[in-house]
């Protein structure tokens, strides 16, 4: 089995990492983005957090409950669509609408979803598509939504960069503040489901496809599980999820046993929070020191999951190289440099489940930034 592992040198964060989270009566780091202890004391539970488990759980995070419920409500009403109607906003290229085909490699879940970029003039361009009778109130909402995650991951990331030492401790949000950026919106729906699928690599069985529940069908067997969003991790900077009172999501941590295994963990579900995790890119912007998580979803029975996950990235021609901090004796280079055109290309053609970071590996022989210089846009 795969074991997220930290960097010798980020020891001392992960034990305090493990402070953190043996807190939790549910497992889950929480970190309280309010600062009760003041700015040096949360910028050290944040870089804990991350440097321990790559996830945390941000509670009094400042964000007004109406900017998420009027997404949701946005979302809701798109999803209740028929389905000819939403298939006017697809297929996902990879921006748009899709369901149950996840990438173009052949992976599928049980949920439908939208895919959108952040920027104000994509999400107007997609709007009319999504919302015919008013996709200015649509724009609007979204674009509210994305101003404020896009100012919670900057606060995140600058005290992860106060945290971590760096001498420009902005340096981090700054990648994904620049006018080009290439961040996402994910907004997934669930249905309530009943059977069981299963074909990832962490998994405990083995079963058919499953359409959605219908009446008198069998309830699952135990021990299957039914995917909803199959295991990978996120390939951009930091991922921020938000979704309503539905469990299903998981995260892949080691064994409080110490002895090299993982287990799927629950995430309870808590619509007045965000989830924020560690992505590819900073995992290789801290060499490793903070871990991209793998993360899942499985299908719940009785209720729908309604999901919002912003994907802070940066632009397309950014370099992505070790912040020198980062980079000791102790701790030599362990990605070369890329471009996250180059990721991103790369990323697109692998299945969801796979560890793409690895092929950025030094010693992994694969062409170095500039070989690549494809910066074809989304749309
Ligand atoms: C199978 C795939 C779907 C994905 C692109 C990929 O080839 C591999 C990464 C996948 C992922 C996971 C996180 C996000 O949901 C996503 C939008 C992303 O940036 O990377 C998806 C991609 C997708 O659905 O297009
Ligand atoms: O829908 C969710 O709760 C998580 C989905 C996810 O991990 C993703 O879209 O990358
Ligand atoms: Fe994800």
């Amino acid at each position: 089995m795969v074991v997220p592992s930290a960097a010798p040198e980020c020891r001392r964060e992960a034990a305090a990492a493990a402070a953190v989270f043996r807190r939790r009566r549910d497992g889950i780091p929480t970190v309280d983005m309010s600062a009760p202890a003041g700015r040096g004391e949360l910028s050290r539970q944040l870089a804990a957090a991350f440097a321990g488990s790559g996830f945390f759980k941000a509670v009094n995070h400042g964000v007004a409950a109406r900017v998420p419920a009027r997404m949701d409500g946005a979302a809701a009403a798109f999803f209740a669509r028929p389905a000819p109607e939403k298939q006017l906003a697809g297929p996902p290229d990879p921006l748009g609408y899709g369901s149950r085909s996840i990438g173009t490699n052949g992976d599928v879940g049980e949920l439908e979803y939208l895919i959108l970029h952040t920027s104000p003039d994509a999400v107007a361009r997609k709007a009319g598509a999504i919302d015919t009778t008013d996709p200015h109130r649509f724009s609007q909402v979204v674009n509210d939504y994305v101003e404020a995650v896009r100012q919670l991951a900057c606060q995140v990331l600058d005290l992860l960069g106060e945290g971590l030492g760096l001498r420009d401790p902005t340096s981090l949000s700054r990648l994904i503040t620049a006018t080009d950026n290439d961040s996402l919106i994910r907004i997934n729906h669930y249905p309530p489901s009943c059977t069981t699928t299963a074909t990832h690599q962490h998994q405990e069985r083995h079963v058919g496809a499953s359409p959605r529940c219908t009446a008198g069908e069998p309830k699952p067997g135990a021990g299957t599980t039914t995917i909803g969003f199959g295991e990978h991790t996120d390939p951009q900077i930091l991922s921020i999820l938000r979704a309503n009172d539905v469990d299903g999501l998981q995260v892949l941590l080691p064994d409080a046993a110490g002895d090299h295994d993982v287990s799927w963990v629950p995430v309870p579900p808590d619509p007045s929070a965000f989830f924020i995790n560690v992505g590819d890119l900073l995992q290789a912007l801290t060499n490793g020191r903070l871990v991209s998580i793998r993360h899942r979803v499985v299908a719940s029975t009785g209720k729908p999951r309604l999901s919002t996950i912003y994907f802070a990235a940066p632009p397309l021609h950014a370099t992505i190289s070790a912040l020198p901090e980062t980079v000791t004796a102790a701790a030599p280079r362990r990605y070369r440099p890329f471009t996250w055109a180059e990721y991103k290309k790369t990323m697109y053609t692998l299945r969801l489940s796979h560890n793409r970071l690895d092929l950025f590996h030094v010693g992994n022989g694969v062409a170095g930034v500039g070989d690549d210089d494809d910066d074809d846009d989304q749309e």
